[in-house]
């Protein structure tokens, strides 16, 4: 089941050309500079962009080709914009109401109560949209998108407009709608951070084109993406918590290439996570260093060594265990190491990034 997207739209100076199928499971990440699309594709696929010769197809319904286009208030989608555009006048029970009163009849029934709980807006319901914090407000937002039981979710940067601090408050709720949602969810955003803990499915967007779309794991850790993605450059891997070291506050968290550790946040034991690892972080050595600072190490294969913005720099892709790992180097490092494909290498990995 996929979600099928083609578009070419032209603005003056400014041309959308996509041709996507993206999954109709997961969190599908958005993902690209300001001015490269991102909103414009959200709103051709909302219908509220009406694109000529556009076809849009989702789980196999044809929402638009050339014989056909759903109005946007009959696509069964859930939009969360920037600001949380709450009835100001409702309280937040009247706001959500609203949402489940667009429930379409044939619609599953969403538990109204299983959905407050989930963004943890409970205590709010009686409250006024203006007696609201902003991260407050986007998850009453968000579950009102939700109670229209809608068969495509779409956010626009939900926590674009909140501080560091409120996005953090957000986040674990965006985690646990990630885990149950049984719909595809299509996230846009400009924070590389945002994507390596949501996203499943990235498709990046750069001058109204899609550069790259595809899993997650293995389109970040493209030698030719990481050029545009500068110093955000790295990889997510998917590991496991394996064990706590009560003494230093870390967490030794497995994965197929070794174990890491990182700051524990107080996870259980099996807990499935991910972690982020940035290219600029990743040092490489031909053999293991020892009496270093640096406690993660790992053993791995240069697979790929590509260009990167700078010419002082080239970005090596090494295999570790079965996962991919970007390095950032020096080229002189990288010829000093005499470094090619197929070379067996030691990674220290300077900060591992605890993401979900
Ligand atoms: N209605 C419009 N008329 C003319 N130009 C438009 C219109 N809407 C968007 N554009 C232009 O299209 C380009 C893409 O805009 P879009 O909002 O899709 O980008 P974005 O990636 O979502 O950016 P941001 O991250 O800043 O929201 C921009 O150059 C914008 O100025």
């Amino acid at each position: 089941m996929s979600i099928e997207a083609r578009f070419k739209l032209s603005y003056p100076g400014f041309t959308l050309d996509v041709d996507l199928s993206l999954p109709a499971t997961g969190v599908t990440a958005v993902f690209g500079h300001s001015g490269s699309g991102k909103t414009t594709l959200l709103r051709a696929i909302a219908g509220l962009e009406r694109v000529p010769g556009g076809r849009l197809v989702v789980d196999g319904e044809v929402w638009q080709d050339k014989d056909a286009f759903l109005p946007t208030h009959a696509r069964p989608i859930g939009y969360v914009f920037q600001e949380a555009s709450l009835f100001p006048h409702l309280s937040v029970r009247g706001n959500l109401d609203y949402g489940r009163r667009r429930r379409p009849a044939s619609a599953d029934f969403s538990s109204f109560d299983h959905i407050v709980e989930l963004l943890g807006i409970a205590h709010l319901l009686d409250r006024k949209p203006d007696r609201l914090s902003g991260g407050e407000r986007q998850r009453v937002a968000i579950a009102r998108a939700l109670l229209t039981s809608p068969r495509l979710l779409l956010m626009d940067e939900p926590l674009a407009a909140l501080d560091h601090a409120r996005k953090e408050e957000i986040l674990p709720y965006l985690e646990q709608l990630h885990e149950e949602l049984k719909i595809p969810l299509l996230y846009v955003s400009h924070a590389p951070d945002e994507v390596a803990r949501l996203a499943d499915y990235i498709v990046v967007m750069d001058n109204g084109r899609a550069l790259a779309s595809g899993p997650l794991t293995e389109t970040l850790a493209r030698l030719d993406l990481p050029i545009r993605l500068g110093e955000d450059a790295g990889v997510v891997l998917d590991a496991v918590v394996a064990e706590h070291d009560a003494k230093w506050h870390l967490a030794g968290v497995d994965f197929s290439g070794g174990r890491l550790w990182v700051r524990d946040k107080g996870i259980e034991t099996g807990r499935h996570v991910r972690v982020r690892i940035l290219a600029r972080d990743v040092s490489l050595a031909r053999a293991k260093v020892e009496g270093t600072s640096i406690v993660n190490a790992v053993a791995a294969t240069v697979t790929a060594i590509g260009d990167d913005a700078h010419p002082a720099l080239c970005l090596v892709r090494l295999d570790c265990g079965g996962q991919p790992l970007l390095a950032r180097l020096t080229r002189r490092s990288a010829a000093a190491l005499e470094l090619a494909a197929g070379c067996a290498v030691w990674a220290q990995i300077k900060a591992v990034a605890l993401v979900g």
